[in-house]
């Protein structure tokens, strides 16, 4: 069963043409890379199969396990609920700084509870127990009541991942999720997704801008150039001759291994906790 349909996606944003006619099925349990260099429109098929985004009005389809999330640039009126079905990460801005890990953690039931409760922040004994065990399993149980702003990068990715395993996403979308992350981090945080892909089935697709991942990490890899897809196949067939051939010039962002690692920017608090609360609840409320 395919988990995702994208029937020829297009998306402009003014004169730039990010996506052109973009088609490709993601079967349930997938674990698939999504590369292309800076620009190639990786994030904004990501935003428009998570539902965040209209594809181009008029064309275009979005399926999320058979079902339309969003046909000719209209989200179908049950999107609300389809968005609970996928959880996404990206690579900063995961979570809110303020708040507790826990509390982070939590928000992934947001579209699973009556607002009112969302708004209050009032989780039950079991919900508030099933967040732990989620940040047990991404392997930072002791940081549960810390300021989510105080942990480093890595450790912010998986506290993100364990929301999405609270949320009980059956798709993941990681949006270049080790971009700022130093090698041995960004291998944690793609050893924990490759985990849960094989461990609860969940299918993960997962933008990255250097092929070594994907060829590592996921069996088949999705090549972006300029908003088309110009390669969808076995990841190991991304030999990097073929990568200079697929992409010229360009292919050294690719290619090359990670830049120096950048420590993730820090989360600026700007509200109070239950200011945040009530936005995020709202967020997913009126989406
Ligand atoms: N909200 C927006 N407004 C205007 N242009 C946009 C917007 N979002 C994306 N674009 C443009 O669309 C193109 C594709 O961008 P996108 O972010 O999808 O690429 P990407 O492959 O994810 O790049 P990166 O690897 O740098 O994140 C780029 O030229 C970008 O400048």
């Amino acid at each position: 069963m395919n988990a995702i349909r994208v029937d020829k996606v297009s998306k402009r944003f003014g004169q730039k043409q990010a996506l052109s006619s973009v088609d490709l099925s993601i079967s349930a349990g997938e674990m698939v890379a999504l590369i292309g260099a800076s620009g190639s429109g990786k994030s904004t098929l990501m935003r428009i199969i998570a539902g965040l985004e209209h594809n181009e009005q008029g064309v275009g389809r979005v399926e999320i396990f058979g079902k339309p999330l969003q046909v000719g640039g209209k989200l179908d009126r049950n999107a609300r609920e389809m968005r609970r079905e996928i959880g996404v990460i990206f690579q900063q801005f995961n979570l809110v700084g303020r708040l507790p890990v826990l509390t982070n953690v939590l928000t992934g039931l947001l579209g699973r509870i009556p607002s009112w409760r969302g708004t209050l922040g009032l989780f039950s004994r079991a919900e508030k127990a099933l967040a732990r065990e989620a940040l047990g399993r991404v392997g930072i149980p002791e940081v549960a009541w810390q300021r989510a702003s105080t942990l480093s990068g890595g450790q912010q990715q998986r506290a993100a991942i364990a929301r999405t395993l609270v949320q009980k996403a059956k798709i993941l979308l990681a949006d270049e999720p080790i971009a700022s992350l130093d090698p041995s981090s960004a291998r944690r945080v793609m050893d924990l997704i490759a985990e849960i892909n094989r461990t609860d089935g969940i299918t993960a697709v997962v933008s990255l801008h250097q092929v070594e991942y994907a060829r590592r990490y996921c069996a088949r890899t999705i090549a972006m150039r300029d908003g088309v897809v110009v390669f969808d196949g076995p990841s190991l067939a991304l030999t990097n001759d073929f990568l200079r051939e697929l992409y010229g010039t360009s292919s050294e962002e690719l290619i090359l291994p990670d830049a120096q690692a950048e420590p993730a920017r820090d989360l600026k608090p700007t509200r109070d906790i239950a200011a945040e609360l009530r936005a995020l609840s709202s967020a997913w409320h009126t989406a």
